[in-house]
């Protein structure tokens, strides 16, 4: 594709046409065909539907992006590419006579290449009412007309990305990127996003399909030109060279497993349990980190009887926190153990723990939520101990008690003195959360958290990890080369399936953009 297209720039050279950078340019992009040109030209809102808003955006991508500019603004020349200009739009008639207009609009377009698909692409800017996305949409509708070769359909979900990664503007790693960056609602979901988005693990990817490329051209060197596959000292040095370098790849592509894993905590949600004795300020903390009024506070001991969830953004953090009913030993009320054994379950299943103190109980009162920390289930769990309504003691007292819950707790979390009352001590508590998500998701100054789709997560464990240890399991099964290159192919292919280069593409396009949403 490329050489066709310095072909035909020679040609405009060589009969002396361009005499101006800008015509070169120009030149260039005319003789650009998408690889989607054969496709229908699609249209779609691109900003949300059934709402009343300022602007409302109208994109329209493909081969016919010019015509419908021309048929509803009635104007015979293109407008100036990649500039706004205010345009009335008119309903498209037959005779193209009669005026009815449906709005005026800024309109933009991007040539292909230079369009975020690669084709033409046109926008609108529209006025963001209801009926008038309504009567455009329809009226770049009617314009399909295929006895005269001009198809025109609604854009389906995703589809402007998929004809972006079909032109090359994009791999899959980058479109998937996309795809997280709309759907991420918190500070630290965008930002773990940005690294598929920004192009960053594409070159990550690219680097280790190079260096497996690399082992597998020494490994197929060995099969081509050793002798039966006898290994031979030099072929053994090269085999050993190149599992050793298998080894460090592999050892990289784990810890970026691990670090991804990790993160995402952070795009689902980190769970959070609050646990404690009854009345101590569970719901009270609740309320206060939500700013809202969540959980019912009162000061019968009992009042929370069952879980309540409540998803929080924390400081730019997706946080589900649950509201637990009051754990304590020695109750008769049969709703009550339901409850109790309802919040040990949540504390069980949760990320996080926070274990919440009545200060002015003089501490935990009942040995059964220090046996549940204890219990095997909790042994690793990161916790938070919060220390509540200091308010109504001195400072005195109060260190006493944290004294003694740090001892308790052989310091396996921080001891925080809040009150829920006064707000005091609130802040921190939040900061050390943070610090604890940060922890768990391995951010920290040098590193980011990292996201990648379940898709390219499933093919790294199934395919490229697969690979590399069967590979490595080569040298167990007496070093047969051809099967040993065969896995690193294996883990190869792997990666191609990941950025999309790989040959069977069709299966994982599906996959990646039936889950974006119309417009994009
Ligand atoms: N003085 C003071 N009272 C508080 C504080 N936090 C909560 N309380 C009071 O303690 C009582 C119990 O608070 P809740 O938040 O309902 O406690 P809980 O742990 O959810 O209680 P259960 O639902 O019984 O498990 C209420 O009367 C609150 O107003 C605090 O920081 N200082």
């Amino acid at each position: 594709m490329f050489l066709q297209r310095l072909g035909t720039i020679s040609h405009f050279r060589n009969i002396g046409k361009l005499n101006s950078r800008e015509q070169y340019i120009r030149t260039v992009h005319n003789a650009f065909t998408p690889s989607t040109i054969h496709l229908p030209t699609i249209y779609a809102l691109a900003t949300p539907a059934a709402q009343k808003s300022a602007i409302a955006v109208i994109r329209i991508s493909g081969s016919s992006s010019r015509y419908i500019y021309h048929r509803l603004t009635r104007r015979k020349k293109d407008p100036t590419p990649r500039m706004m200009m205010l345009r009335n739009l008119y309903k498209p008639t037959k005779d193209n006579l009669t005026k009815n207009l449906l709005d005026q609009s800024l309109v933009s377009l991007f040539p292909g290449p230079q369009s975020f698909t690669g084709e033409d692409t046109l926008e609108l800017y529209i006025h963001g009412g209801t009926a008038v996305a309504q009567s455009v949409l329809e009226s770049i509708g009617k314009l399909n007309d295929r006895s005269n070769n001009i198809n025109i359909r609604y854009a389906e979900a995703g589809e402007f990305s998929k004809r972006a990664f079909q032109n090359q503007k994009f791999d899959l790693t980058e479109v998937e990127g996309i795809r997280d960056l709309i759907d991420a609602e918190t500070e630290s979901q965008r930002n773990s996003v940005l690294c598929s988005f920004n192009g960053s693990n594409k070159k990550l990817f690219e680097n280790w399909r190079k260096q497996l490329v690399n082992n597998e051209a020494q490994l197929t060197a060995v099969i081509d030109f050793g002798d039966d596959n006898d290994i031979d000292s030099d072929n053994y040095k090269i085999f050993s060279n190149v599992e050793s370098s298998a080894r460090i790849l592999k050892k990289d592509i784990e810890d970026f497993v691990t670090r991804v894993d990790r993160a995402n905590l952070l795009q689902r949600g980190l769970k959070l349990a609050l646990i404690g004795e009854p009345n101590v300020g569970k719901s009270s903390l609740l309320n206060i980190l939500a700013k809202d009024d969540v959980s019912i506070v009162s000061n019968i001991p009992g009042t929370t009887r069952d879980t309540i969830d409540r998803v929080i953004d924390l400081d730019g953090y997706k946080v589900i926190f649950c509201d637990t009913a009051g754990i304590r030993g020695n109750t008769d009320d049969e709703i009550e153990q339901i409850g109790i054994e309802r919040a040990t379950l949540k504390g069980e299943r949760s990320d996080v723990c926070v274990i919440v103190v009545d200060a002015s109980k003089g501490g935990i009162t009942d040995p059964k939520i220090i046996d549940l920390v204890n219990s095997e289930t909790f042994k690793e769990k990161p916790l938070a101990i919060v220390l509540n309504k200091i308010d109504l003691l001195d400072s005195e007292r109060i260190d006493i008690i944290m004294d003694h819950l740090k001892n308790t707790f052989k310091g396996r979390g921080a001891v925080l003195p809040v009150s829920c009352n006064t707000g005091e001590g609130i802040e921190i508590l939040v900061t050390e959360l943070i610090q604890t998500f940060k922890d768990m998701a391995l951010i920290d100054d040098q590193n980011s958290a990292i996201t990648v789709s379940q898709r390219i997560r499933e093919i790294l464990h199934n395919d490229v990890l697969y690979g590399l240890d069967a590979f490595l399991m080569s040298k167990k099964l007496g070093n047969d080369l051809v099967m040993a290159s065969e896995d690193l192919k294996y883990a190869i292919d792997g990666i191609g399936k990941i950025t999309g280069s790989y040959v069977g593409v069709e299966e994982v396009l599906g996959v990646v953009f039936s889950t974006f949403c119309v417009g994009k």
